[in-house]
């Protein structure tokens, strides 16, 4: 639309309805960081076109759009990807204090095989040229741009069925070999999809007892940092 149509552009921005609005905060309370539970059904091509066309409508930095989606079917491609994973996991558990490594090598944290698709979401920081409306005083604007667009996805396909993991184990350099991502690419994520028929009703990391929630009550200040 132009700036001289009628109204400039905008329209109605009516509150959601009760059921519509419900549905929204159900998505984002009941999504979840899905590892084990995929089906190994595919993704409908219109399903997942919507999962994308939902990324796509993120918000971005002086809207540059920075991200690129990789959909991964291929076996071995998920294999190589895996095996990246599991060379990066066994290095990160001997990061750990030791009293925390028995637990973390009991945790499953990925689920590249299992699910039938993965996508590598990708942040192209040459998208909008080198001056961006937006990002000229804080460079890392167009990653967190491209995380937006991840949890788009994330809450659309919670609404369709699908379970999504983001797996984050691995060193750059493999996954960029894999998919020959050019190296001024950032790489954000790798993320797992399949329909799933289960879902932790909490993080699963809290359940097996890593990590818990913490009180919202303890992190929101009032008129600057640590006011309570
Ligand atoms: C940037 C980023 C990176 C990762 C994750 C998330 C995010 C946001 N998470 C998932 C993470 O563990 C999970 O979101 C939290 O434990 C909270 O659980 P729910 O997402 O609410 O189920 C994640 N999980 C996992 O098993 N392996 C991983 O490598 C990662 N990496």
């Amino acid at each position: 639309m132009r700036p001289d149509d009628l109204n400039g552009g905008l329209v109605a921005a009516e509150a959601f309805s009760d059921d519509e609005r419900a549905a929204v905060y159900r998505a984002i309370e009941t999504r979840r960081d899905v590892r084990d539970q995929f089906l190994p059904d595919p993704i409908p091509d219109n399903v997942l076109r919507r999962l994308l066309d939902a990324a796509h409508a993120a918000p971005s930095v002086g809207f540059m759009q920075p991200w690129n989606f990789i959909l991964i079917r291929d076996v071995a491609v998920r294999q190589s990807a895996w095996d990246a994973f599991s060379r990066a996991n066994i290095e990160a558990e001997a990061m750990f204090p030791e009293e925390k490594r028995s637990t973390y090598k009991t945790l499953k944290l990925e689920g590249i095989r299992k699910a039938p698709l993965s996508i590598c979401v990708t942040s192209d920081p040459d998208r909008a040229g080198p001056v961006v409306l937006g990002r000229t005083h804080n460079s890392r604007m167009d990653s967190y741009s491209t995380v937006c667009a991840i949890q788009n996805l994330w809450l659309a396909a919670r609404a369709e069925g699908i379970g999504v993991g983001w797996v984050s184990i691995f060193h750059d350099a493999d996954i960029r070999a894999l998919l020959g991502i050019p190296e001024r690419v950032e790489i954000v994520a790798w993320l797992c999809l399949g329909y799933v028929d289960a879902l932790y009703g909490e993080p699963e990391l809290a359940i097996k007892g890593w990590r818990q929630r913490l009180a919202l009550e303890d992190l929101v200040f009032q008129d600057g940092w640590g006011r309570k």
